[in-house]
C-alpha cells in the first residue's frame, strides 16, 4: 500500500561509527519488572551517527545549531542521482543532468555498501560543487557517505563550502536499493536546541 523507501540506516550496536566516536547504545534504564507499568529506555550515541544532518555549528563554533535550520530543507520533492563509484563529486561528475527546478538533491555513489564498518576512505565532495548547486537554487545536499569531505580531513573545504552557498549537508542515507529519479522526502531532524547534527529518519516516495 504504502510506496514510501526507507533510506534511513537501522541503529543499534551495529551501526559503525566515525573512528574513536561514541558508540551507539540503547539500554533500558527501567525494566517493566522494575516500575511495575512500563520499559524506559536510555540513548547514547554520537550526533553524527547513521543517516544524519550536519548543522553549521558542528564545524563553525558560531554557525547554526540543528532547531535553527529551517524544516522544509528536509521536507519535499527531491532529485536522486546515480553516480557509480564516482574518484570525486564535482560539477563534472554531474554536468549531463538538468537540475532544473531541482532544490533537494541526493547522490547515489553505492561507494559505502558494507554498513557494518565505516569505510576506509570515500569519494570527497568537490568544493567547487558548492557553487555548483547554489547556482541551480539546490539547498540540500545529501550522499550515501558519512562524510562530504576526505576522512581525514582537517579543513573540511566542502563542509565550508556548502554551506557558505546556501547548501546544506544529509549524510549516511542509504540509496543502494533506490532508483534515479524524482521523489519526495521526509527526513526531520530531532528539534535540538544546542546540537551540531541530528540523525533522521529518511524516507522517500516516488513521484
Ligand atoms: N563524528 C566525528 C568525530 C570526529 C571528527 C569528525 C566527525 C564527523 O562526524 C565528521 C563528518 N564529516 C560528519 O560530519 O559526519
Ligand atoms: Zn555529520
Ligand atoms: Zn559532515
Amino acid at each position: 500500500m504504502t510506496r514510501w523507501i526507507d533510506i534511513s540506516q537501522p541503529l543499534d550496536e551495529n551501526v559503525p561509527v566515525w573512528p574513536g566516536d561514541t558508540p551507539f547504545s540503547y539500554r533500558l534504564t527501567w525494566t517493566k519488572e522494575d516500575t511495575g507499568s512500563v520499559n524506559v529506555g536510555q540513548l547514547t550515541m554520537s550526533t553524527h551517527t547513521g543517516t544524519h544532518i550536519d548543522a553549521p555549528f558542528h564545524f563553525d563554533s558560531s554557525g547554526k545549531k540543528v532547531i535553527d535550520l529551517s524544516p522544509d530543507l528536509y521536507l519535499g520533492p527531491v532529485r536522486v542521482v546515480y553516480l557509480k563509484h564516482p574518484q570525486t563529486i564535482g560539477p563534472e561528475e554531474l554536468k549531463g543532468e538538468n537540475l532544473e527546478g531541482v532544490s533537494r538533491l541526493l547522490i547515489r555513489t553505492d561507494t559505502w555498501l558494507d554498513r557494518s564498518s565505516f569505510p576506509a576512505a570515500i569519494p570527497p565532495v568537490h568544493p567547487t560543487l558548492a557553487p555548483f548547486l547554489a547556482e541551480r537554487g539546490i539547498r540540500l545536499l545529501g550522499l550515501d557517505l558519512p562524510s562530504v569531505d576526505p576522512l581525514d580531513s582537517k579543513e573540511l573545504p566542502a563542509h565550508h563550502a556548502l554551506t557558505s552557498h546556501g547548501v546544506h549537508i544529509l549524510e549516511g542515507a542509504v540509496l543502494y536499493r533506490v532508483e534515479a529519479g524524482d521523489y519526495e522526502m521526509v527526513a526531520l531532524p530531532l528539534p535540538l536546541t544546542e546540537a551540531d547534527g541530528s540523525p533522521v529518519r529518511a524516507m522517500l516516495r516516488p513521484i
